[in-house]
């Protein structure tokens, strides 16, 4: 066994259109991961957790050039050593609005970003937002990791691309609303069975913007089985991952040596 991970993920409720109130709870929120026991390698925070889906003010509200958060998170990383998935914000950039990702070091360094590839047009996602032209990959102290925002897990050519290139674990922050729960729960289960490596997804919680969300971001390991799963209420989901595992079940399946590529166009 390799040395777990020890993650930590903030499933929060979100007001639509108040980043301020946001803010205060992403900053509370931080604070009280920081002083779990044991202290988390990584914290995970939930898509567009500075302003909700308000989209038709989302100019106006957005982080121009994800400044504000880029300075609140750094420091905090810096402050407790911690690395932080800066769940999704919406980012302004120039007159173009997007839904992205920030990785932050335990040093406070930005190591990635992610723009939402796929824009969720039951939400109207494509009216308001642009979307991001580039997969998101970095590398969490060693360990090659990808991205995915809400939507893009029903894009398994997405999640296979990132495994191929490497991932061993995939983070997805989400705002995914209830009637679609049994939707959330296989599509992230498949994408971890079928690419055999760790999924780990952060959604908020409650009302927020006419929308009700569910929670239940969950840990799922390369074999499948859900390692942790959070209720229907505000928390900070606690897991351990040991991504030798994902060696371990590719040995016993060689999907990724059985594919016929060839064949797939
Ligand atoms: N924020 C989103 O991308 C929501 C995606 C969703 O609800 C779905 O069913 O897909």
């Amino acid at each position: 066994m390799t040395t777990p991970l020890r993650l930590a993920v903030i499933q929060m409720n979100i007001v639509a259109g108040d980043p301020e109130a946001n803010f205060a709870k992403m900053q509370t929120r931080l604070e009280e991961a920081a002083a779990l026991s044991p202290k988390p390698d990584l914290i995970i925070l939930p898509e567009m957790w500075n302003t909700g889906y308000a989209l038709t003010e989302i100019q106006a509200l957005a982080d121009p050039d994800g400044e504000r958060t880029k300075r609140t998170i750094s420091a905090f990383c810096r402050k407790y050593a911690i690395n932080v998935l800066a769940g999704s914000i919406a980012q302004l950039r120039g007159d173009t609005v997007t839904n992205t990702v920030h990785v932050f070091d335990r040093t406070g360094s930005e190591i990635a970003e992610y723009s939402k590839i796929h824009l969720f047009q039951l939400m109207n996602e494509h009216l308001h937002l642009e979307s991001g032209t580039e997969p998101g990959r970095f590398d969490l102290e060693g360990v090659p990791a990808g991205m995915m925002i809400c939507y893009d897990i029903r894009f398994p050519e997405l999640a296979r691309k990132l495994a191929l290139e490497g991932a061993r674990i995939v983070f997805v922050p989400a705002e995914w609303p209830h009637p679609r729960l049994h939707h959330w729960r296989t599509l992230l289960q498949a994408r971890a069975i079928e690419n055999q490596m760790y999924v780990v997804s952060c959604n908020t919680v409650g009302e927020s913007g006419g929308s009700n969300f569910f929670g239940h971001s969950m840990v799922i390991d390369p074999w499948g089985e859900v390692i942790a799963e959070a209720l229907e209420e505000e928390t900070i989901l606690a897991a351990d991952v040991d991504l030798g595992l994902v060696e371990e079940v590719r040995n016993r399946i060689p999907v990724f040596a059985d594919r016929r590529p060839e064949l797939y166009s």
